[in-house]
């Protein structure tokens, strides 16, 4: 996955969602710190869909504890060929936590695989200024800079999507969306401005963030938008 263009991910806890996703999907993105025996998954996966490995830690919204164990399933899970790009956190690249995640960063490039740097607000949305800062510094240290952030009115998904179209502009891969029953629509809009990557449960029982469309729906909204351009 080299995201130079929208790509959209069927995002789960089991690989076995596959061959209903490939209808709508570009790829996968497995929620190590959700799924049961992830490692076992991938040794077993057969699918034709590439896959991004997250493992999500506790202190930035996920189910994984903050051990080397979480960066070093990571780096296990780059060396399956189907693993063609990882999340990394970029409070973890930047030295939060208790271990450093640069690590697995080098093995992804080793491997020839992208790194998506994620950051996210679980409770609002910054202003547009901040928001492009904080998507600067997580360019600086990947290939995609992703925020995930929670609106509580128009204006917030106002200032993300200028932030997506402005980054764009200066030549930055971004991933953005809001979250949240007032930001859902951004999942929609925010690739029309930029936004590289889209997240969505095949089943919407399954989603791994508030305010996820499902695959297909989430597929059909983007493709009409973007015919429409
Ligand atoms: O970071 C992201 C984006 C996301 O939180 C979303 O809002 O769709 C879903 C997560 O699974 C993914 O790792």
């Amino acid at each position: 996955m080299n995201f130079e263009s929208f790509t959209l991910l069927a995002a789960t806890d089991d690989l076995g969602v596959e061959p209903a996703a490939r209808a709508d999907a570009d790829g996968l993105e497995l929620r190590m710190d959700f799924a049961d025996e992830p490692l076992a998954q991938l040794d077993d996966y057969d699918g034709d869909l590439p896959i991004l490995v997250t493992n999500r830690p506790t202190w930035e919204g996920g189910e994984a504890a903050d051990t080397a164990g979480r960066l070093d399933a990571l780096e296990t899970a780059l060396k399956h060929d189907a693993v063609t790009a990882v999340d990394l956190e970029l409070a973890a690249l930047e030295g939060a936590g208790d271990h450093d995640a640069g690590r697995v960063a080098d093995v992804a490039r080793d491997h020839g695989a992208s790194v998506v740097v994620s950051t996210h607000n679980f409770e609002s949305t910054p202003d547009r200024d901040a928001i492009v800062s904080r998507l600067e510094r997580a360019c600086d240290r990947g290939d995609v800079g992703k925020m995930a952030s929670t609106a509580q009115s128009p204006d917030d998904v106002l200032a993300m999507l200028g932030a997506t179209r402005e980054l764009t502009a200066d030549g930055e891969q971004v991933a953005t969306m809001c979250m949240g029953a007032a930001g859902r629509h951004s999942r929609a809009v925010a690739p029309l401005y930029g936004s590289r990557i889209g997240y969505a449960p095949v089943d919407p029982a399954d989603a791994t963030a508030p305010g996820q469309y499902d695959l297909a729906t989430l597929r059909t909204l983007v493709g009409q938008l973007q015919n429409d351009g």
